[in-house]
């Protein structure tokens, strides 16, 4: 035990080592394949965005980061330590560690529950202080998110999508977490309060000394709070770099497809004069493709694409893609550029 902890000590302060996780098909005949190797590491203090489309297994990453679903193959490790090899006292402890929040608002509130009961709960499961402590602690809490001390004895139903986030984010931070997995934290918000609740949560992050991993499909919130990006697609990393470098200088064409749909500026080197359409829907994660799994939906696909898996590489310091044909320049040109320049 000794050596691997050794050998993680380098790890950060979340690692991801061959990480794969296969879950039975609803039909039980089929293995689906939602995260199909992954290898990618998360600084201490950092934002690292996951992006990709629905189906690319985010959630089942987010899941997986904080230990509440296990690894079929590989290892995820904490600070170092492989939280499956902790036994179930040491792993209760360590798991106020790394928490997650959900886009659903009511996801982790139960209805008949009072605002300060659900936030104290978890402190109430670990044992921690007496009954006026936790609410003393709750309540100071529920402020620091922007709710007042009156919110505290009503119901869930009585508090918007956006107060219920903020209750959710009290109830996580009354544990002082060192990571935070946020899975589409805003998504479900109304449009006009989302930059409020990610201001938030950048304020609590500087207060703190949080690690955030943010997953969201949506590139216009990652782009602004992150400070690396990972795409995802069909269970594998197609790029990781600097959240700039990604958004302004991407290397994979699927991260310039999702680009090209997104209403940000973009740089003019970037512009392109007409939106990147990904035909057809993302492949079953039962059978993806052969070589790089993005090759049917890709625009600048070659023979090579279907016969080799492409090496998850550095083609810039920092920044790693999965493209046969990426350079230091850019993706490769798109096949209807290429022909219309030759
Ligand atoms: N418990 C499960 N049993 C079988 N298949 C599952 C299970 N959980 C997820 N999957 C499948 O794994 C794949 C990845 O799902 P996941 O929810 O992680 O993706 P996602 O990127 O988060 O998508 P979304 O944004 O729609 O939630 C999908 O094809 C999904 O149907």
């Amino acid at each position: 035990m000794a050596a691997q902890q050794q050998n993680h000590a380098d790890a950060g302060i979340l690692a991801v080592r061959d990480l794969r996780i296969l879950f039975p098909s609803r039909d039980g005949r089929d293995t689906v394949k939602a995260i199909d190797g992954m290898d990618f590491e998360v600084r201490s203090g950092e934002t690292f965005g996951i992006i990709g489309e629905s189906g690319s297994g985010k959630t089942t990453l987010g899941r997986a980061l904080v230990s509440l679903l296990r690894p079929t193959h590989g290892h995820i490790l904490h600070d170092g330590t492989d939280p499956a090899t902790l036994g179930s006292r040491a792993f209760r402890k360590h798991r106020r560690d790394y928490q997650i929040i959900f886009q659903d608002p009511n996801a982790a509130l139960n209805p008949r529950m009072t605002i300060i009961d659900s936030v104290v709960e978890p402190l109430e499961v670990l044992g921690e202080g007496n009954a006026a402590s936790r609410r003393r602690r709750g309540i100071a809490v529920l402020e620091r998110v922007g709710l007042s001390a009156e919110a505290a004895d009503r119901y869930p139903h009585q508090l918007s999508g956006g107060q219920k986030q903020r209750v959710n984010i009290a109830r996580v931070l009354t544990l002082r977490p060192k990571v935070i997995v946020c899975d589409e934290v805003v998504a479900a918000l109304d449009v006009s309060i989302r930059g409020d609740v990610l201001n938030l949560f950048a304020d609590l992050q500087r207060e703190f000394g949080l690690t955030y991993v943010f997953i969201t499909h949506d590139i216009s919130v990652v782009s602004h709070i992150s400070d690396r990006i990972a795409v995802t697609y069909l269970g594998k990393l197609m790029e990781l770099g600097p959240a700039e470098d990604v958004v302004e200088r991407p290397l994979h064409p699927y991260t310039r497809a999702l680009l090209s749909a997104e209403p940000i500026p973009l740089p003019s080197h970037l512009r392109v004069d007409r939106r990147i359409i990904l035909e057809g829907e993302i492949p079953s994660p039962v059978s993806p493709p052969s070589g790089c799994r993005f090759r049917t939906r890709c625009p600048s696909v070659q023979p090579r694409c279907a016969d080799e898996v492409p090496a998850w590489r550095d083609v810039r310091p920092g920044h790693r893609v999965a493209c046969h044909f990426a350079t230091a320049e850019g993706p490769p040109a798109d096949n209807q550029q290429a022909r219309s320049a030759s």
